[in-house]
């Protein structure tokens, strides 16, 4: 076994790294510079070399509001570079595993979404990510899609960074409570994908190829979740709790930003695999005393 992993520098390529470590599987991690997924042949070039027997694709543009304002190269990464990397597993008889987002619904039904439910992306990053699944679906058989929501590490361009680098700031802060979601923290999902690997690795038959949701346990709002970081991070630096607002998504100003209920139901993937999900609160905890040993100020 041994698993390429596209996108290493990015939050989750990070948590990937760190749990095949853990985990003692073999792996080799290649950051955009080494590897750019819209370079088909750099992606030939990369396998041949490597001689992977999995490929994992963490790369993506995921910054959604940047991705409204250049929607040219949003597709170019997410749609045409899934294709790419599809398209040399392909030919190699590689399976890939293959990342994508709660952002491919709309976030009106009202309840968890299956892998059954059909999709409706409202932005360019939620289209580019379901035309980045099609073509996976299209070009390479031997595929394992997850899609998740609202991923956070200590470190990175997410939610919880930021809310935390507020709070250090001793800013206020003003969380949407009108957007219900799970938080996911990096590392249950890249656990979770190692897992999935390791299963597909022992040859199942039937086959396990499709499509999967993972989100972390415990739907929320970003208020609560904000004020979940704003709690655990006063008792870690003992300062009196900040203050964390809840807010209207129509109050921020940004058109990208809506009052959505996007929740992940996560049934499949434990009926197949056995996976349970984790609690956020604890991804919560730990991201915390990740960026405390990073220099979080005490
Ligand atoms: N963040 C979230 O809340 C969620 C993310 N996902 C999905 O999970 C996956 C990982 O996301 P996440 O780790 O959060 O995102 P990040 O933005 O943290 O990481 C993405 C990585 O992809 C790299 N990248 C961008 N363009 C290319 C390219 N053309 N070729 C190679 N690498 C490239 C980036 O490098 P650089 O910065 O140098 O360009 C970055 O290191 C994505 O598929 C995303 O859609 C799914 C659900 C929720
Ligand atoms: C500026 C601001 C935003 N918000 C909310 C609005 C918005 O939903 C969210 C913006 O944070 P993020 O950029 O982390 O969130 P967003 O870009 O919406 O997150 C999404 O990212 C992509 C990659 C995904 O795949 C999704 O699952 C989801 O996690 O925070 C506040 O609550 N308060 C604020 O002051």
């Amino acid at each position: 076994m041994k698993i390429l992993i596209a996108g290493a520098n990015g939050q989750l390529g990070q948590a990937m790294l760190r749990v095949c470590a853990d985990l003692q599987l073999p792996h080799c991690g290649v950051a955009h510079a080494q590897m750019d997924i819209t370079d088909l042949k750099q992606i030939a070039a990369v396998v041949e070399r490597e001689q992977p027997t999995y490929v994992v694709n963490m790369a993506a543009v995921s910054d959604v509001r940047a991705a409204q304002s250049d929607a040219a190269h949003c597709y170019a990464v997410n749609r045409d570079g899934a294709a790419n990397l599809a398209r040399v597993c392909a030919e190699h008889s590689i399976p890939l595993l293959h990342l994508s987002t709660d952002y491919v619904f709309d976030g009106q039904l009202g309840l968890p979404y299956t892998e059954e439910h059909k999709p409706n992306p409202q932005n360019v990053y939620g289209n580019s990510k379901l035309e980045g699944e099609e073509a996976v679906r299209e070009l390479c058989p031997q595929h394992v899609i997850v899609r998740s929501s609202w991923v956070f590490a200590a470190t990175g361009n997410n939610f919880f960074a930021r809310t935390l680098a507020a709070l250090q700031r001793g800013d206020s802060v003003q969380a949407a409570n009108d957007q219900i979601g799970c938080p996911t923290y990096a590392v249950h999902l890249a656990q979770v994908c190692a897992a999935i690997l390791q299963q597909v690795d022992c040859d199942t038959d039937p086959p396990l190829w499709g499509t999967y949701h993972y989100c972390d346990r415990g739907p929320t709002t970003r208020y609560d979740f904000a004020r979940t970081i704003a709690t655990t991070f006063a008792q870690r630096t003992e300062a009196p709790e900040p203050k964390v607002e809840p807010i209207d998504s129509s109050a921020l100003n940004d058109r990208v930003y809506s009052a959505r209920h996007a929740v992940l139901a996560t049934e499949k993937l434990f009926f197949t695999f056995g996976i349970r999900q984790r609690g956020w609160r604890q991804g919560v905890k730990r991201a915390v005393e990740v960026a405390a040993q990073h220099g979080l100020t005490e």
